[in-house]
C-alpha cells in the first residue's frame, strides 16, 4: 500500500553553509522518499515564503520552526492519505498553510514534505523518478544552461548581471553539451588565471567575475568559447540572467559596475545592444519584476529570435505565466519548485507555460545541496532545458550527473536532444 506512514523532518546544510529542511517519508509498503528544500538568494517577491527564526547563533537563519510545522502539523494530516496522489497531497498543504504564500508553515516546510512524497510514490512503484513524474507522457533529455561567470547576488554584486552562461545548441546529447560547455568552463579559467583574475568561484561554481565592466565579462566569455576551439554562436551560444529584479526598481536601474542610473528603456536599450554585439539566445529577468510594460517592449523587440525567461517575475505560478503569455512579456519560464512551494503547482506552471507555446526551463536555487529532484523533474515533465549552476560544485555535478544516468537509460537515439526554441520535438 503506497498510503503515507510516518514522515520525519531533519535540519540539514546547504552549499552555503545555511541550514535548511529534509523531509522523509515513509510508505504503508516500507518505500521511502527524501526531499530538501533548496534556498534562493536573487528572490522573486511573490516567492512561497522560507520559514526562518531566531535561533540566536545563526542569525535568524535557522529552520527549527518550519520542522516544527511538519512535525506537529503536516505529518498528522497527511498520514494516510496515498503517496500517488500527489495532487491530493499537495492541495492538503496548501490548505493547512491556509496563506497565499506557504507564509505560516514555510514554503521550505511544504517543498521538503511535497519532494519526499514524490520520491516515495516513485519508488513505491518501482519507477526512476524521471518515469514517474512523465505519466506515461513523452519525455525528453534537457538542454542545459551551465553557468560560467556568476555575478550579482550570487558574488557579492562583482558585477551587475547574475548568470552568465553557455548553451552548447548543437550539441547532440547531453553528454556532448557538457563535454562542450567543461572545455569553455576550464579554457575561462585558464584565460582568468593569466589575466592575474582568477579568485575561486561564486555560489552556483561560476568564477567569480573580477572584471571591470559587465561587457569584460562577455568578451571573456566569447574569447573562452574560442580558446576552447568554437565558434561562438554556432555550437556555443551564450544565455543570460541579468536578474534585474535585484537592481531595478520602480522603472529606475542603478547599473553599479558603472556608476549610472538607467530608466526603463534605457536599461532595455543597453540589453539590445549586447543582444546585437554578441551570440545571445536566451535572456532571463532582463528587466525587474515590477516593470511589466518594459518586458513587453524587450520581448516585443527581440522575442522572434531570442527566449526572454520570467524568473522573479513569474515565480513558477500558472496564474502569471498565462497572464504574461496573454500580455507579451516574456516567452519562457524558470520552474523552481520552491518559489511555488509543492511540486504539483510547478507542474501546473511548467504545463500553463506549454500550452502557452512558452520555453520551460527547469532551475536549481543557488543554495542547493546533493538532491538531485530537479534533474527528474526536467527529463519528466518534458522541460526541454535546464539551469542547475556550473561545474566546479558538487551540489551542481550531482545534478548534471544525473541526467547522464538518466540518458544512458534511454535507448540510443530514441530522444534528441532540443535547442532552446524547442527543435526537434
Ligand atoms: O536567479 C536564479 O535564476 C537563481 C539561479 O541562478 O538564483 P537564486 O536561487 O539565488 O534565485
Ligand atoms: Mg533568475
Amino acid at each position: 500500500m503506497s498510503t503515507i506512514r510516518s514522515i520525519h523532518a531533519r535540519r540539514i546544510w546547504d552549499s552555503r553553509g545555511r541550514p535548511t529542511v529534509e523531509a522523509e517519508v515513509t510508505l504503508a509498503d516500507g518505500a521511502t522518499g527524501r526531499g530538501i528544500a533548496p534556498a534562493g538568494a536573487s528572490r522573486g517577491t511573490r516567492e512561497a515564503i522560507e520559514l526562518r527564526d531566531g535561533g540566536d547563533r545563526l542569525g535568524g537563519l535557522d529552520v527549527s520552526q518550519a520542522l516544527a510545522g511538519i512535525r506537529d502539523e503536516i505529518a498528522p494530516a497527511l498520514r494516510g492519505i496515498d503517496a500517488l496522489k500527489q495532487e491530493e497531497v499537495d492541495e492538503r498543504l496548501i490548505g493547512l498553510d491556509g496563506t497565499v504564500n506557504k507564509a505560516r508553515l514555510g514554503g521550505n516546510a511544504t517543498v521538503a514534505v511535497s519532494l519526499a512524497v514524490l520520491h516515495a510514490a516513485a519508488a513505491s512503484s518501482g519507477m526512476p523518478l524521471w518515469r514517474y513524474c512523465a505519466g506515461g507522457q513523452p519525455v525528453s533529455i534537457p538542454l542545459p544552461e551551465i553557468q560560467i561567470f556568476g555575478g550579482g547576488a550570487h558574488a557579492g554584486r562583482r558585477t551587475d548581471v547574475q548568470d552568465f552562461m553557455v548553451v552548447a545548441q548543437r550539441a547532440q546529447s547531453f553528454a556532448e553539451a557538457l563535454e562542450i560547455t567543461a572545455e569553455i568552463y576550464r579554457a575561462a579559467g585558464s584565460l582568468m588565471a593569466e589575466r592575474g583574475r582568477l579568485q575561486g568561484v561564486a555560489d552556483e561554481g561560476g568564477w567569480w567575475p573580477a572584471f571591470d565592466s559587465n561587457e569584460e565579462a562577455l568578451d571573456a566569455l566569447v574569447s573562452a568559447i574560442e580558446r576552447a576551439g568554437y565558434t561562438p554562436g554556432h555550437e556555443a551560444a551564450i544565455s543570460l540572467d541579468i536578474a534585474a529584479s535585484e537592481f531595478g526598481r520602480n522603472g529606475r536601474y542603478r547599473l553599479a559596475m558603472e556608476d549610472r542610473e538607467l530608466d526603463s528603456d534605457g536599461m532595455a536599450e543597453y540589453l539590445l545592444r549586447w543582444c546585437e554585439r554578441y551570440p545571445i539566445v536566451s535572456v532571463e529577468d532582463p528587466l525587474a519584476e515590477d516593470d511589466p510594460d518594459g518586458l513587453a517592449r524587450f520581448t516585443a523587440s527581440v522575442g522572434d529570435r531570442m527566449q526572454v525567461i520570467g524568473d522573479d517575475f513569474l515565480v513558477t505560478n500558472a496564474n502569471l505565466v498565462e497572464r504574461a503569455a496573454a500580455n507579451g512579456n516574456v516567452n519562457a519560464v524558470l520552474i523552481k519548485v520552491n518559489q511555488a512551494g509543492t511540486v504539483s503547482e510547478a507542474k501546473a506552471a511548467c504545463a500553463a507555460a506549454k500550452r502557452a507555446g512558452f520555453g520551460t526551463i527547469v532551475s536549481a536555487r543557488s543554495g542547493e545541496t546533493e538532491d538531485v529532484a530537479i534533474a527528474h523533474l526536467a527529463v519528466g515533465w518534458d522541460s526541454g532545458q535546464l539551469k542547475v549552476g556550473s561545474f566546479a560544485r558538487s551540489e551542481r555535478m550531482a545534478k548534471w550527473n544525473e541526467v547522464l544516468r538518466i540518458e544512458e537509460q534511454f535507448e540510443a537515439g530514441s530522444v534528441g536532444i532540443r535547442d532552446v526554441f524547442g527543435r526537434g520535438k
